[in-house]
């Protein structure tokens, strides 16, 4: 089955990396540079055992037809809009974005299988062609449009050291990572820690336990307890690793936070539901995310 990758950052060199061997794997890159680098030395994958490498093919996004059964998209939630004019009309689509912002602009494609997923690994590109794995996890996906079938294959050829979880529903799939990412991100980006450090330190816990709340009643949770339980789940098998959002604000990035917590605080102020919490720490990120130049 042929798989194509869109995006060579942290996701997208793991999924490559992991994939690899089990599928016909090609990586779309942002340069040539990258393309060729990935081309000559494959990926090279670094966690507990030891590094491996995979012989990924490589190509820049643009540069010619894409064939794939099936097209992961591994582009920040920001970067959607650049790559959407590449994607193939055939084949299906599995997108891999933290938030919910990105729905309305799925509802758009002309495409007939199109799934979303919710990636509860930490990654790290440390190089062009090499990546950390920091925290396994597991990759929930779900159907946003169309059948499941290829999904379910894709899944069941994936083994425990990647595994794949098809959820039934991908609203409350990506409801649920939303809630984490509402949490983990913010708190690790304005604290600067890992995030197990928010389940090691009792006074950071309290925090994330507040926060968690009001993300759960704007997203009307009917399981908070369980829901909590999972973010701090999250924390625990990524524990070493440093969220996307402060890997950002350090690296001088933009930031995914107005598809996190900017989705959150629209639908608040839909529903007239205040949440001071998470508004402060909107104002925090936006105000660290290209220091505070950008417009109210
Ligand atoms: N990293 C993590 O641990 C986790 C990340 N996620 C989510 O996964 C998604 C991807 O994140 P992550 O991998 O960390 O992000 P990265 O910034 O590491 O990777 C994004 C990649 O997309 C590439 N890209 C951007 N625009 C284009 C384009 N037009 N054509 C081709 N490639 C393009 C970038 O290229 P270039 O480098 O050349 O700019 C970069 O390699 C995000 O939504 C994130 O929130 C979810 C869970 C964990
Ligand atoms: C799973 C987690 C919290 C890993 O750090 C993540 O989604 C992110 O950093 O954006």
């Amino acid at each position: 089955m042929k798989i194509g990758i869109v995006g060579a950052g942290s996701i997208g060199l793991l999924f490559a990396a992991y994939m690899n061997g089990l599928f016909d794997v090609t990586v779309y890159t942002r340069t040539i540079g990258q393309a060729e680098r990935i081309n000559r030395n494959g990926v090279r994958l670094v966690k507990g055992a030891g590094p491996l490498t995979a012989n990924v093919r490589a190509k820049a996004l643009g540069t010619g037809p894409m064939d794939n059964d099936l097209t992961i998209i591994a582009v920040k939630q920001y970067q959607l809009e650049s790559v959407l004019s590449h994607l193939p009309a055939k084949g299906a689509l599995l997108f891999l974005q933290n938030g919910m912002g990105h729905l309305r602009l799925l509802e758009q494609l002309n495409v007939e299988a199109i799934y979303v997923g919710s990636v509860e690994h930490g990654a790290l590109r440390e190089t062009p062609d090499t990546v950390s794995h920091n925290g396994a996890g597991l990759t929930r996906v779900a159907v946003f449009r169309g059948s499941p079938d290829l999904l379910e294959k894709v899944a069941s050829l994936l083994s425990d050291t990647f595994p794949m979880k098809l959820e039934p529903d991908f609203y409350e799939m990506l409801a649920g990572k939303l809630a984490a990412n509402a949490v983990i991100n913010p708190l690790t980006a304005i604290l600067g820690v890992r995030n197990g450090e928010l389940v090691e330190n009792p006074r950071y816990e309290k925090l994330l336990e507040k926060v968690f709340e009001e993300a759960a009643a704007i997203l009307g949770f009917k399981d908070p307890q369980d829901r909590l339980a999972n973010v701090k789940r999250i924390c625990r098998n990524t524990s070493e690793n440093r969220s996307s959002m402060l890997k950002d604000l350090d690296a001088g990035r933009p930031t995914e936070v107005d598809a996190i917590l900017g989705y959150l605080l629209d639908e608040a102020d839909d529903r007239e539901m205040a949440a001071p919490l998470l508004r402060a720490f909107y104002e925090m990120i936006k105000g660290k995310d290209s220091n505070g130049r950008e417009s109210c």
